[in-house]
């Protein structure tokens, strides 16, 4: 088979591997998770066989493992004419996607800080990417780019302007790929064009984040300067009020091991104590396990109430959208979520819920509910593949 294009998307904790034709059409893909845990593992699209990952498997190694076995299974037998890779932070410097050399590299590495759970494992898919690619033209997406359209009143925080014209201190907003592919799919799914469509589109994976998209375009959005700001997150806390830095220091906690508690031991897995991972905290909370019900609880409570706070950009609501692993997944989440809501007139339909949509287009809401609420399976993936085409080819000719 001919492997036309190859995407790697390095999430915090999962690497998403995708081999598309030269239509964009999907021929294979493979997922590792839980990497850089006790239990990672991955698996190739369509095969019953696990693909065996050591313990505490990075993602370089499950890079390397996954191509050699597609190259193994003669999936990939040519070498891809681009590859494409998820770039998480573009900051300033990345209004689109851009073809990769020693200098975008560069650039990338300067917006590192500013994305700390993510811009390292982007980076390294990069760099194994090249190593085992050489000659192939590498394209990065950028998750900030399609939130460059935020207004001011959305992107600028209520600090002294200067810290934004010396420091680009701003709000940049994250998962823009998957936001972007929401509205396209939301509109084709209603049968109206993405430019005449407006939604809130949440988007739940290890990282939350919900955007406003007013026609098409986004103009409110979660996530700030950094992916830790919003919504309660798998280890991510979400929202803290910024007075908890300096009562903290005054305990003798310092900010660099904050970041890392606010990062890394926060959220689901702060709250609940047990675990980061959605599937394992419902299994938990119906065994009775208080502390994952009310974890559940509090994530569910906050993304609501941001769902409230996204109405404001917006003066017309075609859909609420729900994606990633949670929100592609768990019926528990959008039925509590969707609880708080009432008020704003959404209902949700308990069968459609619990089936996922998968019978009726991804709509889940009752016939009362004042708008559509739709699940919607995420496909960054796609989009990365078709800019990364559009770039390699520009480059080529
Ligand atoms: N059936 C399910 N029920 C509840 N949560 C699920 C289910 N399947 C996946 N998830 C959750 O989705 C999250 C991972 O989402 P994903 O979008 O794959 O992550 P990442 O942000 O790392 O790409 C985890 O919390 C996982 O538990
Ligand atoms: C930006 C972000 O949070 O990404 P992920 O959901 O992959 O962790
Ligand atoms: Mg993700």
């Amino acid at each position: 088979m001919d492997a036309n294009l190859f995407v790697i998307n390095c999430g915090s904790s999962s690497l998403k591997l995708a081999v598309f034709d030269d239509q964009h059409r999907k021929r294979a893909s493979a997922l590792a998770e839980r990497l850089n845990s006790n239990d990672a593992f991955a698996r190739i699209a369509g095969s019953e066989q696990p693909v065996p990952l050591p313990s505490g498997a990075s993602h370089e190694t499950a890079l390397s493992t996954l191509i050699k076995v597609l190259k193994d299974q003669r999936i990939m037998a040519n070498d891809p004419f681009a590859i494409g890779h998820r770039v998480v932070h573009g900051g300033e410097t990345f209004r689109e996607a851009a073809l990769l050399d020693d200098e975008t590299i560069a650039a990338i590495e300067d917006c590192a800080s500013l994305a700390p759970l993510h811009t390292p494992v982007n980076l390294a898919g990069i760099s194994a990417a090249r190593r085992l690619f050489p000659s192939v033209p590498q394209v990065a997406v950028f998750d900030t780019a399609f939130h460059q359209t935020l207004p001011p009143k959305a992107f600028l925080y209520a600090l002294p302007e200067s810290y934004y014209r010396d420091w680009a201190v701003r709000r940049y907003g994250f998962h823009g790929t998957s936001h972007y592919f929401m509205v396209q799919e939301a509109a084709r799914r209603l049968g109206r064009t993405p430019v005449t469509t407006s939604i809130i589109s949440a988007h739940l994976g290890n990282g939350c984040s919900i955007t406003a998209i007013r026609n098409g375009i986004s103009v409110d959005t979660s996530m700030g300067l950094t992916p830790l700001e919003g919504l309660v997150m798998g280890t991510r806390s979400g929202d803290v009020d910024p007075g908890l830095f300096d009562f903290l220091a005054g305990k003798g906690i310092s900010a660099e091991e904050l970041n890392e508690v606010l990062n890394k031991q926060s959220g689901l897995l702060g709250l609940s104590g047990q675990t980061n991972d959605m599937r394992s905290l419902c299994d938990l909370a119906d065994r009775g396990h208080e502390p994952s019900a009310l974890a559940i609880e509090i994530f569910c409570f906050r993304l609501a109430k941001y769902v409230g706070a996204m109405m404001v950009s917006l003066t017309s609501l075609d859909a609420l959208v729900f994606t990633g692993g949670i929100g592609e997944n768990s019926a528990r989440v959008r039925q509590q979520t969707v609880s708080h809501l009432q008020l704003m007139g959404f209902q949700i339909d308990t069968e459609l819920n619990e089936a996922h949509g998968a019978h009726n287009q991804g709509h889940v809401e009752s016939g009362g509910s004042r708008f559509p609420v739709l699940v919607i399976p995420t496909n960054e993936e796609l989009v990365i593949a078709q800019e990364s085409s559009r770039l390699a080819t520009n480059s080529s000719t």
